[in-house]
């Protein structure tokens, strides 16, 4: 087993914000990192919380990706001959990894990403589980026993698909990583991995932490860039798979180039998910529910529950409360253990955020509380992208800010009357990705969640997604899953051998 140091980790021991720099090269294959050829076309990446330049991204052409790709075929040879158990003890040496150094991770995802340490903890908590749970997986992966007339049979085999492309959104960037790594692992593929340009740190860590576990050389790369690296891997013919994280928009394009090599495709995309809270509901664990449905990440999560539908009798208590406790909520430098909300990606996305809520008071929304940019008191964080979480009353389902994925801290409370009424209003989306109920009448949370069009519904809580239970999207917000069992289906493909045992039929 290879036994290299990691080269970045120890810097981010220590780091505090506002004082980290990232000078190591951002891409890994073959190994190793390996400097960006064309510094040209270099592009800064801000950490959030200040502001402040955290590292030069510079996009990977032609040349590179196909060297990643390369290298990902030649470890792919290796790796799909090992048995699943093999594999496995490599994973779970991964996780191993991760688990010892999870505060350091965070604080590299927190710098890079902007989002609360506590959150980012949790997230790396997330991600050793996901590579646990797929080692698990990997040494039951078999196939089926067929038998045929005449003692002759079939029998099943459940193979690699080969290089798999993952491209990565940046609300998530390592625990996203790890989503498409694992399953892709287990099943005994290699991975070209891309993340989102404004988040280019930790998927590199985690390529190092890979090779530290043992994985052959190439079986998991990083290569980094924007949309035309992405098309440079969707497009390559020596890839069998892309599973993609991110737009509506973006993700029918990755559709379409995947369509052109007939690959298969993964897509996990936005939403506009509905939450309904019944008038016979815990009220006190529906205003948690509604809070981790819109607040955690600064707002900037996928299935985020954003239109949040209130039986009008406990409208007034349900308001009164919520707002109460998202004034309370702590904004601010994204290390200290205290904040629970941190700055929001870049200054583009904060000032996209307040256009939206700008536009939703326009179109005759009430702001209760938030809404605005923040600055915190300490001197460092005076240019950090933080906004105050904003809850808008008077919301209608024609608003903008009910029907378009804002993707910040910015709840819409909706109210309605009758649960038919509700179910109608909360399907007329073409996305589908996520929803919720609070309710104590079991009968009624069972046929809501029936008949709520989404890839996940939340009874009596939100957000929770466990590694065992799928994810992934109805309509608009994608095809395919992550996490659970079902993945496997998505990472390796069915070969059918059928074996005669007499003599072959004369036909003809
Ligand atoms: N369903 C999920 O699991 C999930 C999780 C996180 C984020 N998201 C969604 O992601 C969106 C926010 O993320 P984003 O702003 O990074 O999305 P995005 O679509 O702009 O970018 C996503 C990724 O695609 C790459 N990309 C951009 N153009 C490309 C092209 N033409 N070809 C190939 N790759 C290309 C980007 O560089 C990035 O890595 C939101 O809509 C959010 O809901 C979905
Ligand atoms: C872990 N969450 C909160 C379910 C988010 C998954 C990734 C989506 O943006």
């Amino acid at each position: 087993m290879a036994q290299q140091p990691l080269l970045s980790l120890p810097e981010f021991q220590n780091v505090s914000t506002g004082t980290l720099v990232v000078k190591e090269p951002l891409n890994f294959w073959g190994g190793a990192r390996v400097k960006p050829k064309d510094t040209t076309k270099s592009e800064p990446v801000y950490e959030p919380a200040t502001g402040r330049v955290l590292c030069d991204l510079v996009p990977c052409g032609e040349e590179e990706v196909d060297a990643a790709i390369k290298s990902a075929h030649s470890a792919y040879l290796k790796w799909s001959k090992l048995s699943g158990m093999e594999r496995a003890r490599i994973m779970l040496e991964a996780a191993r990894i991760i688990r010892e150094r999870r505060d350091e991770i965070a604080r590299a995802e927190v710098a890079n990403n902007g989002k609360s340490i506590t959150e980012a903890q949790v997230d790396i908590d997330i991600s050793w589980q996901t590579i646990e749970y797929y080692a698990g997986i990997a040494p039951t992966l078999s196939g089926q026993h067929i038998q045929l007339p005449g003692g002759s049979f079939a029998y099943t085999r459940r193979e690699p698909l080969g290089v798999c492309v993952g491209i990565g959104a940046w609300n998530y960037p390592f625990q996203l990583a790890i989503w498409k790594s694992a399953p892709a692992m287990a099943c005994g593929n290699a991975m070209v991995y891309k993340p989102s340009p404004m988040t280019p740190v930790t998927a590199v860590i985690l390529a190092e932490i890979y090779k530290e576990a043992g994985v052959p050389d190439g079986l998991f790369n990083v290569v980094q860039g924007g949309a035309e690296t992405g098309e440079l891997l969707c497009h390559h013919p020596m890839v069998a798979k892309v599973s993609f994280t991110g737009s509506v928009p973006t993700g029918k394009k990755v559709m379409e180039m995947a369509a052109k090599g007939v690959k298969q495709v993964t897509l996990e995309l936005g939403g506009k998910s509905p939450l309904i809270i019944f008038k016979d509901c815990e009220l006190e664990n529906a205003i948690k529910g509604a809070l981790m449905a819109n607040f955690l990440t600064q707002g900037q999560v996928c299935c985020n529950g954003t239109r949040v539908f209130v039986q009008r009798e406990i409208l007034p208590q349900f308001l009164e409360a919520v707002v109460k406790r998202t004034k309370a909520i702590t904004v601010g430098d994204p290390l200290c253990e205290k904040t629970r909300m941190g700055a929001l990606i870049t200054k583009p996305q904060m000032e996209k955020v307040l256009g939206f809520i700008n536009q939703a008071k326009e179109q005759g929304a009430k702001v209760l509380c938030g809404g605005e940019r923040f600055v915190p008191s300490d001197p460092k964080l005076k240019d950090g992208y933080f906004l105050s979480p904003c809850v808008l009353d008077n919301c209608r389902d024609d608003m903008t800010c009910v029907k378009e994925e804002i993707f910040g801290p910015v709840m819409s409370v909706l109210p309605f009357d009758t649960e038919e009424e509700v179910l109608q209003r909360a399907n007329n989306t073409t996305f589908g990705l996520a929803s919720g109920v609070f309710t104590r009448d079991i009968a009624r949370a069972h046929r809501v969640a029936e008949n709520l069009q989404a890839g996940t519904c939340y009874i009596n809580n939100y957000n929770i997604s466990p590694v065992e239970v799928p994810f992934g999207g109805y309509k608009m917000s994608g095809i395919g899953r992550e996490n659970g069992q079902v993945t496997i289906e998505y990472y390796s493909q069915l070969k059918t051998v059928v074996v005669e045992m007499g003599d072959v039929e004369d036909y003809f």
